[in-house]
């Protein structure tokens, strides 16, 4: 793994290969939660302002994404999720990645600060360079911890949003953070468990592959349920309504209930990892859904809709 190799083959690219290195698919949440928390923040933004907060997420995370897969693309060569991403394939030469990741990172961090406000600037471009190099180049392949502590990068776009209208750090986007921040292990060693050959193959250190199936399991359990108590925490300090809390409370109540078959089973030779897969696309699901919640609260609160 390393940033020297070259992937010069010159197929001509098209907007197409740009646009996948964004990781278009998992940024649609991140850029969603960042979305819900500028929507759920107390206060008013110019629509527009808003409209180009919500933008500036969506480019610095896929600057990000992009500047992640050219440092990994010799890695993502090596594995099948992923050899077909537009490096490892070469339909894309990799300096053209890198300078489209510099190019798309810094113009986010510098019109959120010149359009929007420069704390939410300063807290993108830190999260910037949480994925890009705090996880991508030093925790991903040192530990099996990698996605714990480099799940912070996740973690951020609501808050970003929300200090786009606040233009300061409170404690609701702090528990915001901390949402997104304990659901990252459940989420991805969910994946980890059934995609984990991959993994091994070229040498980065995932749960599974280092500490063991039974102890990911365990941890995967940990994680959920210590959602409970955060997922209701916005509820718990008087920041949203019932409807949030409710919400909350049953949507977590699923993803507890989905990891218990994931925490206490051994698979078995040819599994199909069904409880696996059931969490993996859940956890997707519950994101939205209570990101979703949220907003919904707000609006029926600011709205008057329950009276
Ligand atoms: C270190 C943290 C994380 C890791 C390692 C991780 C890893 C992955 C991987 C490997 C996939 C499989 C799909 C793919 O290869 O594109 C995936 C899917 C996905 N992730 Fe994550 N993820 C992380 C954090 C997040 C965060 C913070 C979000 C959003 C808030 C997110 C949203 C999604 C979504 C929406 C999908 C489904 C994409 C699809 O339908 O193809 N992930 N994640
Ligand atoms: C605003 C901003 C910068 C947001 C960043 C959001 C963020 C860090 C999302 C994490 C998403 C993600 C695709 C992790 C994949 O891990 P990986 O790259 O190890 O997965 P791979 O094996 O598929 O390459």
């Amino acid at each position: 793994m390393t940033a020297t190799t070259p992937h010069t083959r010159s197929i001509p690219a098209d907007w197409r290969d740009f646009f996948a290195l964004t990781k278009p698919r998992v940024m649609s949440l991140v850029i969603f939660t960042g979305l819900c928390g500028l929507l759920a923040a107390p206060g008013a933004i110019h629509p527009v302002i808003g409209f180009t907060a919500v933008l500036c997420i969506a480019l610095g995370a896929g600057g990000a994404a992009t500047l992640n897969q050219w440092w990994e693309a010799d890695l993502d060569a090596g594995m099948k999720r992923t050899a077909r991403r537009p490096l490892p394939s070469g339909r894309l030469n990799r300096t053209d990645a890198r300078d489209f990741g510099i190019a798309l990172s810094v113009g986010s961090v510098l019109l959120m600060g010149l359009a929007v406000n420069w704390l939410a600037a300063a807290i993108l471009f830190f999260s910037i360079i949480y994925y890009a190099v705090i996880y991508t180049i030093w925790l991903k392949p040192r530990t099996p911890q990698n996605i714990v502590i480099g799940g912070g990068a996740g973690a951020f776009p609501p808050m970003i949003g929300w200090v786009a209208v606040t233009g300061d750090v409170t404690l609701m986007p702090v528990i915001l953070f901390a949402i997104i921040f304990f659901w990252t292990p459940p989420h991805f060693w969910a994946l980890a468990l059934f995609v984990q050959s991959d993994y091994a193959k070229v040498g980065i250190p995932m749960m599974p592959v280092v500490k063991g199936e039974r102890s990911t399991r365990r941890q995967i359990l940990v994680y959920s349920l210590l959602l409970l108590p955060l997922a209701l925490a916005p509820w718990l300090i008087g920041g949203t309504g019932l409807l949030y809390g409710i919400a909350a409370a049953v949507l977590t109540a699923v993803f507890v209930a989905l990891s218990l078959p994931v925490a206490f089973r051994t698979a078995v030779a040819d599994d199909r990892m069904l409880p696996e897969k059931r969490l993996f696309g859940y956890s997707v699901l519950y994101l939205f859904a209570l990101f979703a919640a949220l907003v919904a609260d707000r609006m029926a609160q600011t709205q008057g809709w329950l009276g």
